[in-house]
């Protein structure tokens, strides 16, 4: 994989040469969103740490560019995913592929956690809430997120105690209706941001 561009963080809209290189290696695929997939990124510069590399051809990256601005302006906001930066790679005459260096989240979205909470109020009780061997694998899959985040999660949102906290737990609300009934909205990638920082555990 050869690095074309980089867009450091405090210029996103204009590739620049000048940018020391992040060096990284891709990892398992993470998951695959609406605007492109999600890998894990293995930092090979010293002191990165593990990133979420979101990426998708360079001709079709009109989405990824923007959540970079927004991203931008929420540099450094520790209730705030980070965004390492912007870069354009190319492997052996492929395409040119926009990679969005993001920091990793171990714990998942703040939809994650919401649906999480959800399943847990509306699952029997905890002593039959234990995976029936044959059941269905969703539903084992719910009922573990449900038993393992569900309330220490949902207390832990809303235990943050300022008015910015209580903001953020709003919008993960917001996404959570979104997914059921709005049509998509480029804000909720920002959103998910935020859900994903707050979930961390440090
Ligand atoms: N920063 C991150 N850390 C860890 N995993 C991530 C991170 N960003 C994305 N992922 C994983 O990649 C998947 C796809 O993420 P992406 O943000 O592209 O789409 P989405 O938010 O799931 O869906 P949509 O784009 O439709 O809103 C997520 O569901 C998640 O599993």
């Amino acid at each position: 994989m050869y690095v074309i561009a980089n867009h450091p963080f405090q210029d996103p809209p204009s590739p620049s040469s000048s940018a020391a290189a992040i060096r990284w290696s891709r990892g398992k695929l993470l998951g695959k969103g609406t605007y492109g997939k999600v890998y894990i990124g293995i930092p090979r510069t010293p002191n990165l740490p593990l990133m979420a590399v979101k990426f998708t051809p360079e001709y079709n990256a009109k989405f990824l560019k923007l959540e970079h601005r927004i991203l931008a302006e929420f540099r450094l906001n520790p209730a705030i995913i980070q965004c390492f930066g912007a870069q354009i790679t190319q492997e052996d005459g492929g395409p040119r592929i926009y990679n969005l260096l993001l920091e990793y989240a171990p714990c998942g979205s703040l939809s994650d956690l919401i649906a999480a909470a959800v399943a847990a109020l509306l699952l029997p009780p905890t002593s039959s809430r234990k995976p029936v061997r044959g059941g269905r694998k969703e539903e084992e899959g719910l009922v573990g997120l449900g038993h393992g985040l569900g309330w220490v999660g949902f207390n832990d949102v809303a235990g943050y105690n300022d008015v910015a906290g209580q903001v953020l737990f709003l919008l993960g609300y917001i996404r959570l209706i979104r997914q059921f009934c709005l049509p998509h909205q480029h804000l909720t990638d920002f959103i998910n941001g935020v859900g994903r920082r707050l979930t961390t555990s440090d």
